[in-house]
C-alpha cells in the first residue's frame, strides 16, 4: 500500500474550497476531471447499458459528467434522479443542464416511495453508477436514497461507486444502514482512511484513485492543516 497520506472527509472537502479560493481552479473543473476519469474506468469494462443514480449534491454532479462521457462514447446511459430537480445547484446544476440539452434520458424518482419502474430501470442495466452520496454525508442515508441503495444492492448489475460507496463513513470505514455494496470504487485524489478497514471491505470493492488535477502544493497545504 503506498505510504501517501490519505485525505479525511474534511480534508477532501477542504480541497474543493482551497482549489477555488487560492488556486483559482473552479469546482466545475475538478468535477469534470472526476467524472471523466471515472467514465474512462467504466468504459474500459465495456458496459452495455448504464444506469447512473444521482443524489442532490456534487456527488450527483459527478454522475452527470460521467453520463455525458458515456454518451459521447456511444454507450447507452440513463440517469435515475433521486432528488427533486429544484434541489440541484452549483456545479452539479451546470452539468445537469448540459445533460438535459443533450437529450440524455433522466428518470425522476425523487418521491418517497420508489416506484416499481426504478427496479425495472435497474434490470435493464448491466452497470449501475452510485453517484448518490459522497463526502457530504454524516448520517444514515435518508429516503428515497435509502430504498434506492437497497434495490441497487439486490440487483444483478455490477456497481461502481463514485468517490465513496453511498452510506459508508470514509474516515472510520463504518457502514451506515444501508450502504452500497460496490464492485469498484472510483475515489478522488487519494484513497480514504476508512477504505482499508475490515468493515469497509465488502462495500468498496476494488478501489481506483482518480486524479482530478489538484496541484501538489495544494495537497501539501491540506495535509499540513
Ligand atoms: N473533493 C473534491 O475535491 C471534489 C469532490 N467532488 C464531489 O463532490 C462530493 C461532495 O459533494 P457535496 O458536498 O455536495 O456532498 P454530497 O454530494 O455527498 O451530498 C450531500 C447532499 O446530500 C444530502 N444529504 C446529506 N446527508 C444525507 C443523508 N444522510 N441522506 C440523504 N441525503 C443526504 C444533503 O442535501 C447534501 O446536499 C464528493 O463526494 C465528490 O463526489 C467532485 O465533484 C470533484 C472534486
Ligand atoms: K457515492
Amino acid at each position: 500500500m503506498s505510504d501517501r497520506p490519505l485525505l479525511t472527509r474534511e480534508q477532501s472537502r477542504a480541497v474543493d474550497v482551497l482549489a477555488a479560493e487560492k488556486y483559482h481552479i473552479p469546482g466545475v473543473i475538478l468535477m469534470e476531471n472526476a467524472g471523466r476519469g471515472s467514465a474512462e474506468l467504466l468504459i474500459a469494462r465495456r458496459p452495455a447499458s448504464v444506469l447512473i443514480c444521482c443524489g442532490p449534491g456534487n456527488n450527483g454532479g459527478d454522475g452527470y459528467v460521467i453520463a455525458r462521457h458515456l454518451d459521447l462514447a456511444g454507450i447507452p446511459v440513463r440517469i435515475a434522479l433521486l432528488c427533486p430537480r429544484q434541489r440541484i445547484q452549483g456545479d452539479a446544476l451546470i452539468n445537469f443542464t448540459i445533460l438535459e440539452a443533450a437529450g440524455i434520458e433522466i428518470l425522476d424518482f425523487a418521491d418517497e416511495s420508489l416506484c416499481p419502474s426504478f427496479a425495472q430501470s435497474l434490470d435493464r442495466a448491466d452497470w449501475v453508477i452510485d453517484a448518490m452520496l459522497g463526502t457530504g454525508v454524516t448520517s444514515p442515508p435518508r429516503e428515497p436514497i435509502a430504498s434506492a441503495i437497497g434495490q441497487v444492492n439486490a440487483a444483478t448489475a455490477q456497481v461502481m461507486a463514485i468517490d465513496i460507496p453511498s452510506g459508508l463513513d470514509c474516515d472510520s470505514g463504518v457502514p451506515y444502514e444501508p450502504t452500497i455494496v460496490a464492485d469498484f470504487t472510483a475515489t478522488f485524489v487519494t484513497s480514504k482512511p476508512g477504505f482499508a478497514k475490515p468493515s469497509a471491505e465488502p462495500y468498496v470493492g476494488e478501489v481506483h484513485v482518480v486524479d482530478i488535477g489538484t496541484p501538489q502544493a495544494l495537497l501539501r497545504e491540506v495535509f499540513r492543516s
